[in-house]
């Protein structure tokens, strides 16, 4: 991580704020709630470095100046904007936001206590603390896959996705770029965990490479009895931001 980006992060650790990105309302893109009215909160910071990561901008300080991209908010004030919203639905995203779970637990409590719906999308390398998965109605999991470029022991964290998976409120949603490389890893990941609820994504921020990689996912959901995550957001807006 850049200096820049520490100082942000230790500033609002110490504060018990949270590092927030974007945040925006739009429809729910992908998993199992695609096409619903949600509000996007996506937090800084991320522990991996996908290769084909589409929010650079919340970890790639090499690229993006982190002082532009990054806020530092008190979680009153992000709930309160969530809030205004009629948005039924809320998905905390980022980056990735267990990295910020001690105020992440008082966001997620107090839109709990306001009868919102709340999703998690987290990569599955940090359990979630029970207090987290008591106000969460959803933990879309994304385990990465080699083709991420990221490295097995940074990616595979086997008592986060334990936890994960045991707390039966989580569905496991892998990206796949070369379904002859990723399908067989797929397979291995969800019997090693007892993933019950298994979908695949294409990679891809265009309209085209989410259709065709659709198309060419069904082909091994199908009989596997797993599902197709659409991208929503690329289909309607591309690669736009805020989407
Ligand atoms: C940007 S990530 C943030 C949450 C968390 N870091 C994670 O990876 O799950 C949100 C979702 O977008 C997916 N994603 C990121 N880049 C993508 C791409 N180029 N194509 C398809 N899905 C992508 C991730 O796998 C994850 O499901
Ligand atoms: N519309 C829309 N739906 C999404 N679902 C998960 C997203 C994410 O970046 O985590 C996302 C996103 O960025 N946009
Ligand atoms: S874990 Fe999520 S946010 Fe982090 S680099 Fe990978 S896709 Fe991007
Ligand atoms: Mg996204």
């Amino acid at each position: 991580m850049s200096a820049a980006a520490a100082a942000i992060h230790r500033r609002a650790a110490a504060a018990g704020d949270l590092v927030v990105s974007e945040l925006f309302t739009s429809l729910q893109g992908e998993g199992p709630s695609a096409g619903q009215t949600a509000v996007f909160v996506r937090l800084g910071g991320c522990n991996l470095d996908c290769s084909w990561c589409d929010t650079p901008y919340t970890w790639r300080w090499d690229r993006h100046d982190p002082r532009a991209e990054l806020s530092v908010r008190p979680v009153a004030d992000v709930a309160r904007q969530v809030l205004e919203q009629r948005a039924p639905r809320v998905v905390v995203t980022g980056g990735e936001p267990l990295l910020q779970q001690r105020a992440l637990l008082e966001l997620v409590a107090r839109l709990h206590e306001a009868g919102r719906l709340v999703e998690i999308e987290t990569n599955g390398t940090i359990a979630p603390a029970p207090r987290l998965v008591e106000g969460v109605a959803r933990f879309n999991v994304s385990p990465k896959l080699a083709t991420s470029g990221v490295r097995t022991s940074r990616r595979i964290v086997p008592d986060s996705l334990t936890a994960l998976a045991g707390t039966g409120k989580a569905v496991f949603k892998f990206v796949v770029t070369d379904p002859g490389a990723d399908i067989p890893e797929v397979e291995e990941l969800a019997a090693s965990y007892g993933m019950e609820s298994v979908w695949l994504m294409p990679q891809g921020t265009s309209g085209p490479e989410a259709v065709d990689g659709m198309r060419a996912l069904a082909e091994a959901a199908v009989p596997r009895g797993w599902s197709v995550s659409p991208r929503l957001h690329v289909l309607l807006w591309g690669d736009a931001r805020g989407r």
